[in-house]
């Protein structure tokens, strides 16, 4: 570790805290991620999951673990570093983004997942706190709680934040595969839109009483899985009428709507894969290429920052054509939502909440009986067991000797993929705001070897219905509460 200078800690996650540090040597910027616990062997380092799934991706969204180095047994992973998480691009965001940015960011997201998907992995643990941005580039970050699809079922043991936690995992299912992360992400895509939290619930119960009272509660028709799994716990659905998500969502197109509610289908077989995203019709309407990854040719309008107040100049910057589809606030919707983001405590204490349930010191809610009404109880949920308790064991050669450090290179070793899956203006809008606000229920510059992704595929492509006709329910409105917390998961 001596070849590293560390400079200020950026963040604090469950098993580790993450530094932003120098290699004295070449000057590179990196993120060094000390583990809190310690290892007494690399045996022991590289049967985590974290390494036996980075190791195998090389990706330019996916964030690139560049050396691994336990000394005194304390293990320090050593990343590609990245400006901030997208989380904090949120929290203290007034203006709404373009919807051009979200797509932009979207985008790349969807092709580190599909990377992935298709090599057999699947995240888990998709959050707004797991997606680094450099400037117009994100990526997919924490795979420590990375999965192989071939790995075998049953999956017990806690899986993802509860806010972004599909149903099937909600409800115990030990089958879930890559669709948790689909789900995941029309949970954030939908956060990006309003900058508040979809499904925010206070405890498990309260989240799948969110997710009822957004997507409407599931029948036969829609997830007859899902109700045998309700009843395998004798839990029974709330009976929630759905709410119209284009009202939820006012400033995202019809084209992004389609797409969220796609993904946050209860049905996981129903969700759309990663690649097939790629094809939506949301994708179609332009396609952005980061000024730092446009051919450098003279007048490319130069960068700008995203964690600034860039709304306005992103209208210039985006250049490609596109039609932005976003309806920017009016100063009293944006009154609204500063109001509510100024509520910022129910956030901090659910995810808080949320960090214990990770521990494994508080158990239940779901498993015992009856659901609760919108908990506005401190309730916790039962799924969750440490992470630190589920090294997996060793499937694969350890044969790393005993270095004091391991380099990766673009050890790409393709596993096959057995997925199974495995605010405008208007008074309309206010409205909207309010209604948001009275549903509260419960409670370093990116990598160098970032290549441009491809364009975007046809509008044929694909077998997306158009519009409307792509999911027909209706649906309700989310809870608006703002939120602040520190970044852990
Ligand atoms: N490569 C990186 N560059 C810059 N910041 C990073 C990097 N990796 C992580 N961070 C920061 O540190 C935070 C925690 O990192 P990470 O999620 O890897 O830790 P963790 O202990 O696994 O957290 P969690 O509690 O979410 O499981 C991230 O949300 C991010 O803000």
């Amino acid at each position: 570790m001596e070849r590293y200078k560390l400079i200020k800690e950026v963040g604090d996650g469950t098993f580790g805290s993450v530094w932003r540090a120098i290699n004295k040597l070449t000057g590179e910027v990196v993120a060094v991620k000390k583990m809190k616990r310690r290892y007494y062997s690399w045996e022991e380092c590289m049967n985590l999951r974290e390494v036996k799934s980075l190791r195998r991706m090389n990706h330019p969204y996916i964030v690139k673990l560049k050396e691994v180095i336990r000394e005194n047994d304390i293990l320090y992973f050593i990343f590609e570093y990245m400006e901030c998480n997208l989380y904090q691009l949120m929290k203290d965001r007034v203006k709404l983004f373009l919807e051009t940015e979200i797509r932009n960011w979207c985008y790349q997201i969807f092709q580190g997942l599909a990377y992935m998907h298709q090599r057999g992995y699947f995240h888990r643990d998709l959050k707004p706190e797991n997606l680094l941005v450099t400037k117009e580039i994100i990526k997919i970050a924490d795979f420590g709680l990375a999965r192989e699809l071939c790995s075998q079922p049953p999956y017990t043991e806690y899986v993802s934040t509860r806010w972004y936690r599909a149903p099937e995992v909600l409800l115990q299912s030990s089958l879930y595969d890559s669709a948790v992360d689909m789900w995941a992400m029309g949970a954030i895509m939908a956060e990006l839109f309003t900058l508040h939290p979809l499904f925010p619930g206070s405890n498990e119960a309260d989240e799948i009483h969110k997710i009822c009272s957004v997507i409407g509660s599931p029948d036969h028709g829609t997830w007859a899985e899902g109700l045998l799994l309700a009843d395998a716990m004798s839990y029974k659905f709330p009976q929630v009428p759905c709410a119209n998500l284009s009202e939820l969502i006012p400033s995202a197109s019809e084209n992004a709507v389609n797409l969220i509610k796609s993904l946050c289908t209860w049905d996981p077989t129903k969700r759309p894969k990663a690649a097939e995203v790629l094809q939506h019709p949301f994708f179609q309407a332009s396609y952005y290429v980061p000024p730092s990854l446009r051919p450098r040719v003279p007048n490319t309008p130069p960068s700008v920052g995203s964690k600034g107040s860039v709304e306005q100049k992103s209208a210039r910057r985006y250049s490609t054509g596109a039609l932005s589809n976003n309806k920017p606030a009016s100063n009293v919707l944006r009154a609204k939502i500063n109001c509510s983001l100024k509520s910022g405590v129910q956030r901090k204490l659910s995810m808080d909440q949320q960090e214990a349930e990770k521990s494994g010191k508080l158990k239940n809610s779901l498993k015992h009986p009856r659901y609760q009404p919108p908990a506005r109880k401190n309730q916790v949920g039962n799924i969750i067991i440490s992470k630190s308790m589920q090294r997996i064991p060793p499937d694969e050669a350890s044969s790393v000797g005993v270095p004091r450090s391991f380099s990766f290179s673009n050890t790409m070793r393709r596993s096959s993929s057995k997925a199974s899956a495995s605010a405008s203006a208007s008074d309309d809008e206010v409205a909207v705001a309010e209604k948001l606000a009275k549903l509260s229920v419960g409670s370093g510059s990116a990598s160098g070897g970032a290549r441009p992704p491809p364009p975007p595929p046809s509008l044929k492509a694909g077998g997306w219905h158009s519009h409307t006709d792509f999911l027909t329910r209706s649906y309700e409105v989310p809870s608006a509460r703002r939120y602040s917390r520190k970044v852990v998961g």
